[in-house]
């Protein structure tokens, strides 16, 4: 199911962790109209941009006095178990945690923080920084439907939101949507490494990779009802480079496989971090 975001926001929200994801989630839910006076962060070791950027917007650094309404984790999830007992005072019975570490369950997520009302495991990804991004979620049935509202006002602040009924899916979203982004930075490397060998300058390759990248995800952004193979196929002219290029990725099915056994692995990673 899909819920169109509507700036319901909490009136009050903790942010832990504010890394690369918590801090471009933060930007956006600000941008978005989340109120900053409601808003804590509690993080380590802030760094100055951090430090600067909260109290640029009015946004406390600390722990809140009183147990907030949305709790959002965004800690690595390796660091869940030695985070979580400083946290369990943080979570009220009234507090909705909605937790974008990969892998950790509803279970494992409850087991960590007994003290929290309900729990939504998300996953979102990197370009929810510029509202772009695609977000799995999946709620406990504890939620209720203004909580659910309200995680999905969050969740959608960094772009569309998927709201799935079946948690076991949310290790396969984290393969394909939330490590996606790296794949297809790491495909613009390729591209523009590929450009070196064949006689491009460096600075020039790197902007040819760089904006093919952009103009096919804008493209595909633009034509939503256009199949990417049916914009495939219009690059592709009969006995031209494409062809040839493209039976290169194709030949044994080199890249299908390649791809499938790279989103496999994520997957099973996801489910390795899962305890
Ligand atoms: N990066 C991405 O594209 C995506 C990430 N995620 C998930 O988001 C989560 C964060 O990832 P990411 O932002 O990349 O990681 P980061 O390491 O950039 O961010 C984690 C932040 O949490 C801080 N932190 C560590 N321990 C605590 C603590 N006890 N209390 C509060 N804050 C703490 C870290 O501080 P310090 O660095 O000082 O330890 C750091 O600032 C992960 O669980 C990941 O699975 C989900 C989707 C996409
Ligand atoms: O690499 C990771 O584990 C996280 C989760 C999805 C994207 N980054």
């Amino acid at each position: 199911m899909t819920i169109s975001g509507g700036g319901d926001f909490p009136a009050s929200l903790l942010l832990v962790g504010a890394g690369r994801m918590g801090s471009a989630l933060l930007q956006g839910w600000l941008k978005l109209g989340l109120d900053p006076g409601g808003v804590h962060v509690l993080d380590p070791a802030p760094s100055p941009e951090l430090q600067a950027f909260c109290t640029t917007v009015g946004v406390k650094l600390g722990v809140p006095a009183t147990p907030p309404e949305v709790l959002v984790l965004a800690i690595k999830p390796q660091t869940l178990a030695s985070a979580a007992p400083a946290l369990v005072s943080l979570a009220a019975p009234t507090t909705l945690v909605i937790s974008i570490l990969a892998g950790k369950t509803l279970k494992t997520l409850a087991d960590h923080l007994p003290s929290a009302g309900a729990f939504v495991r998300a996953m979102p990804n990197l370009p929810a920084a510029i509202g772009a991004g695609i977000t799995g979620a999946v709620a406990d049935p504890a939620v209720t439907p203004e909580q659910k509202r309200k995680a999905d006002a969050l969740l959608a602040a960094g772009g569309r939101v998927e709201w799935l009924g079946d948690e076991d899916l949310i290790d396969a979203v984290t393969a394909v949507s939330g490590s996606g982004p790296a794949y297809v930075f790491y495909l613009a490397e390729c591209l523009a490494e590929a450009g070196i060998v064949e006689g491009l300058p460096p600075a020039v390759a790197e902007r040819l990779a760089r904006a093919t990248i952009e103009g096919a995800g804008a493209l595909l952004a633009a034509l939503p009802e256009v199949a990417a193979a049916k914009l495939r196929a219009d690059v592709t002219s009969p006995g031209g480079t494409t062809e040839a290029a493209l039976a290169e990725l194709k030949g044994g099915d080199a890249l299908p496989k390649l791809i499938a056994r790279a989103v496999a692995a994520a997957r099973k990673r996801a489910q390795q971090l899962s305890g």
